[in-house]
């Protein structure tokens, strides 16, 4: 192995995602207007070192970039081929910037490396007697190669003319590395497949017990973490790099707990309750919440039935004495519940199932749930009631409503003082729905014959006042724990975390509005409404102060806020460096004062379309039109297209005249760029144009530039939308980065 290679790494764009958030970052902040490449040489681009230490800083936005593909996994590489004596970070951050550095490279997972900061890059160079090194910026290769260092530049530019040997152009930092490593003769085997980075394997921490084989599926897709949900600390841990979480009753999904999981996208709950989860909390961090709603419902409905029946049989208490040897025969005296009148507090799923088991045992049945109908009332064969009525007639109340303000102490002192003396209380649905301080005063003055009780107001409940009653049966929380719960609702949750994780659109979740229409519509009206944000970003790249959208059509209003979800939540990607989804995007541009309008024209008798548009200097605006099959981008700042845009684009607006389009062919062609196909708009002859060319290559920077400069081509977009197959909706758009260039008029 070569042992004379020292080598030098840049940390931003090298290390880290490419620093354009950071740019985007200060000018939203501070009301600048830096370029996206700002921050690939903040000291080189005169960025005021105020500015460049707020970035750098404690809750800097640099604290939030993404490491570049593999880089925690290279950099292991290049430690082990090298040494660490001769690998160096070396980055022009601000000294100040040291402790929130080393954290975040700590936190993605990078091993240890010695670390410089010095804004004199090659002077540290020089003195470490470095040889090699690896950079994004142009300036700093420059001058690592006027010092005779071999610098690998990042970049997909083509190396102008005449350009220093000294300057290794290479794609990415996949490439620096296997360069690196074959020059020091170490083994190649790089994370991924040889010519790029494979995408990171999800990783998906399971904080309570569910069923084996959904742990399996998850398996198969994922890296699955087990950790006990109570222990805090190892749970915050296992949260650093996770994707999703999985939970069952036990775990608390606190607003403290989504600080600790910078990636989570899933909270999935394996059940149906989610009021262990601040949904307020996941909802702005734009952490889509799951859960399997009815999958355990026989499972609680037949628990239930179970307690009522321990207690109408003595079941316990006959169970222990017979154990023990004694034979208490005369002492128990069991009940029927036929002829017995039960009330039902919440009629839904359990409360349902409740309902047509005790129809069986021949039970009067009376129910209340303001929120169903008589005739669902009727169908199950329960007397509709007022909550007084069936306190004050029913010898059992069992009660099966969610945990909500309004429930909370549904049964309190005054509602158990309305109830029959003798009568029996049964809980299986939330703690707090119950006073179980009342209630076990009542137990223990003899106004209430019994209870049964599963759930309890603090989980694990390790003591209650209900404790240690004799006419209680309690049981710890396993009303929908029965195998085939465990299993319907480990199927559903496994199948839709990972989906949902795979950017796809599922059904149970509880904190974005489903929409009404299922795949393959949905996917593809989806694909192309995030193709449409992302355009109309391009195109503004400044955050705009409105979002409006214009429907026009039939087009359900489910449709509509799901199509402005993804759009707004594409368009803010490129407006703001906080992570936006589909579930945060409205909350998000509430933030950032962004007004996001919806206006529908349902009288319109046209095929549906979305109109997207931005206010700006000129405002811009971007049609999709959906047949209810298909969807495409069929309209581009007003110009009609022929056909919908897909693929990798350069765009133009320019003035319509000879020459125009034939110059901008020939500086592609100089530059390797093969055409594809065009499409070309105009207002009137000699008017405003929009030209849309289609390549195969991408376009370089300087080609972009050139193009800029022919007289009367106004501005200039390259930007790639998906052209078949799905990709990420809720985050990690595959949609390319898009360069947007605009010269004034
Ligand atoms: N013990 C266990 O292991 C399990 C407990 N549960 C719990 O059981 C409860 C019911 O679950 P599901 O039937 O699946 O829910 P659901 O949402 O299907 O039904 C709840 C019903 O309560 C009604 N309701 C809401 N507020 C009400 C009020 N103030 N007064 C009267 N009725 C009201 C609703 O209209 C609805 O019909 C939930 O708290 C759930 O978390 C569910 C499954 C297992
Ligand atoms: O088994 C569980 O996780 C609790 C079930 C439950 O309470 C629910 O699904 O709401």
């Amino acid at each position: 192995m070569d042992r004379s290679i020292r080598l030098a790494l840049d940390l931003d764009g090298v290390l880290t995602e490419h620093p354009a958030p950071l740019a985007q970052a200060a000018n939203r902040a501070l009301g600048m207007q830096l370029p996206d490449h700002a921050f690939v040489d903040s000291h080189g681009c005169n960025v005021p070192e105020a500015v460049r230490l707020w970035v750098y800083g404690p809750g800097g936005p640099a604290t939030l970039l993404d490491p570049a593909p593999n880089a925690p996994k290279l950099l292991q590489q290049l430690l082990q081929a090298l040494g660490d004596e001769r690998l160096v970070i070396i980055t022009a951050r601000p000294q100040g910037s040291q402790p929130t550095t080393e954290e975040w490279l700590q936190r993605h997972g990078f091993p240890p490396c010695r670390i410089v900061f010095a804004d004199d890059k090659v002077a540290v160079a020089r003195e470490l007697g470095v040889t090699h090194a690896i950079e994004d910026s142009l300036r700093h290769a420059t001058r690592y190669a006027e010092a005779g260092i071999t610098c690998f530049l990042l970049t997909q530019d083509p190396a102008p003319p005449a350009e220093s040997p000294f300057i290794v152009r290479v794609p990415d930092f996949t490439a620096a590395v296997q360069a690196i490593l074959r020059l020091a003769g170490a083994p190649i085997a790089l994370p991924g497949s040889g010519d790029g980075a494979q995408p990171r394997r999800r990783r998906i921490v399971v904080s309570d017990v569910i069923d084996q084989r959904a742990r399996e599926r998850l398996a198969s897709e994922a890296d699955v973490i087990e950790v006990d949900g109570r222990d805090k600390p190892a749970l915050y841990e296992a949260l650093r790099e996770a994707d999703a979480l999985i939970v069952r009753s036990e775990t608390q999904v606190t607003r403290e707990l989504l600080a600790h999981a910078p990636r989570l996208r899933v909270v999935a709950r394996a059940g149906t309750g989610v009021d262990n989860i601040d949904l307020q909390a996941a909802t702005e961090a734009g952490i889509l919440v799951l859960n399997a709603p009815g999958a355990n419902a026989v499972s609680a409905g037949e628990h239930t039935v179970a307690l009522m029946l321990a207690i109408a049989r003595n079941l316990i208490d006959a169970n222990a004495t017979t154990h023990a040897g004694r034979w208490e025969r005369k002492r128990f005296r069991p009940f029927d519940l036929k002829g017995k009148t039960i009330g039902i507090v919440g009629l839904g799923r359990v409360g349902s199932v409740v309902a047509q088991r005790l129809r069986a045992f021949e039970c009067r049945l009376l129910g209340y749930d303001p929120y169903i109908t008589r005739e669902r009332f009727a169908q199950l064969g329960v007397e509709p009631v007022d909550y007084e009525t069936l306190l004050e007639n029913s010898d059992i109340v069992t009660f099966h409503v969610p945990a909500t303000p309004e429930t909370r102490h549904m049964l309190d002192a005054r509602a158990i003082a309305r109830m029959k003396p003798g009568a029996i209380v049964i809980n299986c649905a939330r703690g707090e729905v119950v006073d179980v301080q009342a209630l076990a005063e009542a137990l223990k003055s003899g106004h209430l014959a019994a209870a049964g009780v599963d759930v309890f107001p603090e989980e694990p409940a390790y003591q209650s006042p209900l404790f240690g009653l004799p006419n209680v049966v309690l049981t710890p929380h396993i009303g929908g724990s029965s195998r085939e719960a465990l299993e319907a609702v480990g199927e559903i949750i496994a199948t839709t975390t990972l989906a949902a994780l795979r950017g796809e659109i599922v059904p149970n979740a509880v904190n974005l509005p489903a929409a009404s229409l299922h795949a393959p519509e949905l996917r593809r009206l989806t694909r192309v409404a995030e193709a449409a944000g992302h355009l109309i970003a391009v195109l503004q790249p400044a955050r705009p102060t409105t979002f409006q959208v214009t429907v026009h059509g039939q087009v359900a209003s489910d449709i509509a806020e799901h199509v402005t979800a993804v759009a707004l939540a594409a368009a803010l990607r490129r407006w703001t460096v906080r992570r936006v989804t589909p579930v945060n995007a409205r909350f998000v541009a509430q933030e950032l004062h962004l007004f996001v309008d919806v206006r529908f024209d349902t009288t319109a008798s046209t095929v549906p379309e979305f109109n997207f548009e931005v206010d700006g200097d000129p405002p811009h605006h971007v049609m999709v039109r959906w047949d209810h099959r298909e969807a495409g981008i069929m309209e581009v700042d007003r110009f009609s297209l022929e056909r919908p845009l897909a693929g990798h684009m350069l765009i133009t607006h320019h003035l319509d005249r000879p020459g125009i389009i034939g110059r901008i062919g020939t500086i592609l062609g100089r530059y390797e760029v093969n055409i594809a196909g065009m499409q070309v708009g105009r207002r009137a002859r000699g008017g405003e144009a929009i030209m849309v060319l289609n390549v195969d290559d991408p376009i370089p920077e300087a080609a972009l530039n050139e193009i800029l400069q022919i007289p009367d081509v106004w501005t200039a977009y390259v930007v790639s939308l998906p052209e078949s197959g799905d990709y990420p909706m809720a985050a990690g758009s595959a949609l390319s980065a898009a360069v947007a260039h605009t010269r004034l008029r």
